[in-house]
């Protein structure tokens, strides 16, 4: 199996780390176009092999996609990352050229490859590489739906003060604030979260949750990379072993939940066709709502592209 990790920055090279200690492919191809970057990255996540014990090999390039040829799933993580007082939106200009850019190089010399999406403003990116790629909406799909349940289970452990580990939730929507998660779907150990906390307590945590990756932007000066390349990892693993794993994913939504045409988060099995299918939750009419204010941000965004790519 091979793997390519496009972007060697926090996320990307995080996620080809995780990649390779995990052994999920057997060859990772890490990209950047800053010269030499993702050779030295590569090499060290290569020197780290006899300490921790993996043979995945990692190789960098320097915008060399012949290098990439053949990969089966490829992450993009390429773009800029929001500093304080930024929104992803404001990203869109920059990373749109990245993105569409990126996917043209890797569908030239990958043209079978799963891609999964990364850069930010998420939803609209893999509208993006979608368009570019001309592939099936199977095979073109966003990463933020983990990363953001991560969250939110991380938060609810340790206010119950029980592992992560038995914490199961979902989350829907887009990757801003408007997100939806959803408390009636989230148990610990098999109990609904409701009765184990109190309502204000969870309401927080929710809110926490929604504001998860500007309160890391705060605090560091540039957004989050350990849970966001760990999260794409665990999708590209998801993938590559035919896991039919059930993971909130960004994808075009072709009718379900009513919506049409948009890209948003919602439940669906991962395997090695890449999303094999799209679940469909009974939402209540407060959930529905949330999840048609969070649609109507996407929506909005998208059409920014629209306008740029006119
Ligand atoms: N979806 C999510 O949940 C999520 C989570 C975290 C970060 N992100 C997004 O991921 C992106 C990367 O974040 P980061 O922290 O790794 O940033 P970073 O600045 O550390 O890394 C980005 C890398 O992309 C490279 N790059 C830029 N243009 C390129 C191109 N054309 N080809 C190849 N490489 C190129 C840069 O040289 C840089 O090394 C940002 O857009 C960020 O907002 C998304
Ligand atoms: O918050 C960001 O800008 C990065 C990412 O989308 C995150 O949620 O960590």
């Amino acid at each position: 199996m091979k793997v390519t990790v496009v972007g060697a920055g926090n996320v990307g090279a995080t996620c080809a780390d995780v990649l390779a200690y995990r052994e999920v492919a057997n060859e990772i191809v890490l990209v950047d176009i800053k010269e030499g970057f993702a050779e030295g990255k590569a090499l060290d996540i290569w020197q780290k092999a006899p300490i921790n014990l993996y043979d995945s090999r990692t190789i960098g390039v320097t915008n060399d996609y012949e290098k990439t040829a053949g990969s089966d799933v490829v992450v993009i993580t390429s773009g800029l990352p929001r500093k304080p007082g930024m929104s992803r939106d404001d990203l869109i200009e920059t990373n749109a050229k990245i993105v569409k850019s990126v996917t043209e190089n890797v569908i030239k010399h990958s043209p079978d490859a799963i891609i999964i999406i990364v850069s930010n403003p998420l939803d609209v990116m893999t509208y993006a590489a979608h368009l570019k790629s001309g592939k099936s909406r199977n095979k073109v799909m966003g990463m933020a739906g983990i990363l953001d349940t991560a969250r939110y289970r991380a938060f609810l452990a340790e206010a119950l003060n029980v592992s992560p580990k038995d914490i199961q939730a979902v989350l829907m929507g887009g990757h801003g604030d408007t997100m939806v998660p959803l408390p009636r779907y989230t148990t610990v150990g098999g109990i609904p979260v409701t009765e184990l906390i109190d309502e204000e307590s969870l309401s927080k945590i929710v809110d926490r949750t929604k504001v998860g990756g500007g309160e890391l932007v705060k605090l560091m000066g540039t957004s989050a990379w350990y849970a966001p390349g760990s999260a794409a990892a665990q999708m590209v693993e998801a993938i590559v072993k035919d896991q039919k794993r059930v993971f909130p994913v960004c994808i075009k939504l072709e009718g379900e939940y009513g919506i049409d045409d948009c890209y948003l988060g919602v439940p669906v099995i991962l395997g090695k066709n890449g999303v094999e299918k799209v679940i469909e939750l009974q939402l209540t009419e407060d959930e529905k709502a949330l999840l048609e204010t969070s649609r109507g941000h996407v929506k909005a965004v998208m059409e920014v592209l629209d306008k740029m790519n006119a």
